[in-house]
């Protein structure tokens, strides 16, 4: 439904994006996932039509954004990080004035801003002036214009930024209901938002797709965390050298904690994927006559995933086959256009 490829934003001499290849199945929610500056709107904004790429492509129903512009517009719905709404105008009102601008035939345009009202749980609120909405509230009215002429698409950048906890909540559920019958692509620099609402995940850091996979199989994948720490009391440097020749290890190191008790240590083992080391770590410690005071399981979080890879300067090789695998050095510069 929406497949991007090898896209590149160049503005003036910096790059914003750098060879952004994903896709986005139709009925799914991806999440577009990455710190502040990532490159999160400006990828949005390509999608939506509103800006010109410098170089690659975006198409959203087999309709190339650049290209075919009206017809992208017509499949999609945008809601960017401010949503453009009329303070004037009742909700109803404005719901009504948007669906004639996208094109929404007359005679259906009273059930389609009806259904988007319903579904953004608005119909009370109908007759209010836009201006005298709480942020939730306006925000749902910014959902709502984008749904309102039904389009198979929807891209939500930051939906939630400045809403309260209850809110969120709202806001999340209503993103959910909306799966499966739309596609969506939601740019958030929030986890739990991802975790709690995206079927897929694609992390961007510095204008580069650095991983694209469900949540659970990047956590799997990466798993960077996942092992054991141990207290042992005992010889710390020989307990550690016994682990590190262990199979299924990735490394192990000690744990600085000044409050535990003379000759007492903390030692953080990381494993491999796939890997349970466990049993052989505590029979090789016991055996050597080391006290093991405790053994605890760890596992990695989709948290430890997003910081390993946005704090890491190169690409891990842990993309799947809809993400991209190298930087490009083909952007070229393109103004910004003026909708
Ligand atoms: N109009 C512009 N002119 C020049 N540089 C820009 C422009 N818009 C964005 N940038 C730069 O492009 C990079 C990506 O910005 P973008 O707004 O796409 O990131 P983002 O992930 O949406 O960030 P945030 O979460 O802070 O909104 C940043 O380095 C930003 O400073």
């Amino acid at each position: 439904m929406i497949e991007v490829e090898h896209l590149s934003k160049i503005y003036g001499s910096t790059p914003a994006i750098q060879d952004v290849t994903f896709k986005v199945e139709p009925g799914e929610i991806l999440g577009f996932l990455g710190p502040n500056g990532a490159g999160k709107t400006t990828t949005m904004r390509i999608l939506a039509g509103y800006l010109p790429a410098s170089s690659g492509s975006a198409k959203i129903a087999q309709y190339d954004v650049h290209e075919d512009s009206m017809a992208v517009r017509r499949r999609i719905g945008y809601l960017p990080e401010t949503p453009p709404l009329y303070p004037d105008m009742t909700v109803e009102g404005f719901l009504h004035f948007v669906a004639r601008i996208k094109g929404v035939a007359r005679k259906v345009r009273r059930d389609r801003v009806n259904s988007a009202m319903e579904r953004c749980n608005l119909t009370e609120k109908r007759k209010v002036l836009i201006r005298k909405l709480s942020k939730g509230y306006r925000q749902r009215v910014g959902i709502a214009q984008a749904i309102v002429h039904d389009p198979p698409a929807i891209i939500l950048d930051e939906p939630t930024v400045g809403l309260d906890p209850r809110q969120i909540i709202d806001v999340r559920n209503l993103i959910k209901s909306l799966a499966g019958s739309h596609t969506i692509i939601l740019s958030t620099h929030i986890l739990p938002e991802v975790s709690m609402t995206c079927s897929r995940v694609a992390i961007i850091n510095r204008g580069k797709i650095v991983a694209t996979n469900t949540p659970e199989n990047l956590v799997a994948q990466l798993a960077g965390g996942s092992g054991y720490e141990l207290e042992i009391d005992g010889d710390e440097e020989a307990a550690q050298q016994m682990i590190q020749v262990l199979p299924g290890i990735r490394f192990v190191e000690s744990i600085a904690n000044k409050d535990l008790p003379p000759n007492r240590s903390q030692i953080r083992v990381v494993s491999e994927p796939g890997a349970e080391p466990g049993r052989d770590i505590a029979a090789v410690l016991i055996g050597a006559g080391v006290a093991l005071y405790e053994m605890r399981r760890t596992r990695a979080n989709l948290e430890d995933v997003f910081l390993e890879l946005t704090t890491a300067e190169k690409i891990l090789p842990i993309v799947d086959s809809d993400a991209s695998e190298s930087s490009s050095e083909s952007a070229t510069e393109a103004e910004e256009t003026t909708t």
